[in-house]
C-alpha cells in the first residue's frame, strides 16, 4: 500500500462515520456513540489516549498499534462530530512541516 493508499483510508473511515452519524444509534456502535453526544465521544478519546500510554510502557509493540488504532479511530469520531475531518488535520500538519504544495512537486519530479 502507497502513503498515498493510506491518506485515502483515514478519508474512507471519515466517510463512513459521517454516514453513521444521521443512523439509528441502535444500528451500531458508532452510531450510538453519536446519540450519546460529544461527551461520552470525549470520554472514550480519554480512556484509550490512557490505554494507549499503559501499552507504550508495556512496550508490547502490537499492542500499542492496536491501542493507538483505538484512538486515531475514536479521535476520527470526534472530528466528525464536530464537522471536521481528517483533511483538516493533515493541512495542519502539512503547514507544520512545510509540506504544503507536495503534490504538485511530486508531479513535477515525475
Ligand atoms: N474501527 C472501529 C473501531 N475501533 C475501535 N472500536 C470500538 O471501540 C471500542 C473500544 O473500547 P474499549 O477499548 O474500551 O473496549 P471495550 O471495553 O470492548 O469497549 P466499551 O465497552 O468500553 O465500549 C470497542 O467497542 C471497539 O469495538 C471500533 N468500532 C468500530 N470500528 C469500525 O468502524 C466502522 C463502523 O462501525 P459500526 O458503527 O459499529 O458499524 C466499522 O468498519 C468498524 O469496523
Amino acid at each position: 500500500m502507497t502513503d498515498h493508499d493510506r491518506d485515502a483510508v483515514l478519508h474512507a473511515v471519515h466517510q463512513v462515520l459521517q454516514a453513521r452519524k444521521g443512523a439509528d444509534p441502535s444500528s451500531s456502535y458508532v452510531a450510538g456513540l453519536y446519540g450519546k453526544g460529544l461527551d461520552t465521544i470525549l470520554k472514550k478519546v480519554g480512556e484509550e489516549a490512557t490505554e494507549t500510554v499503559i501499552a507504550a510502557k508495556g512496550g508490547d509493540r502490537d499492542q500499542v498499534v492496536y491501542e493507538t488504532a483505538d484512538l486515531w479511530f475514536h479521535t476520527l469520531v470526534m472530528l466528525a462530530a464536530l464537522d471536521l475531518g481528517p483533511a483538516d488535520v493533515l493541512a495542519e500538519l502539512e503547514r507544520r512541516f512545510g509540506l504544503s504544495g507536495l503534490d504538485e512537486k511530486a508531479s513535477r519530479s515525475s
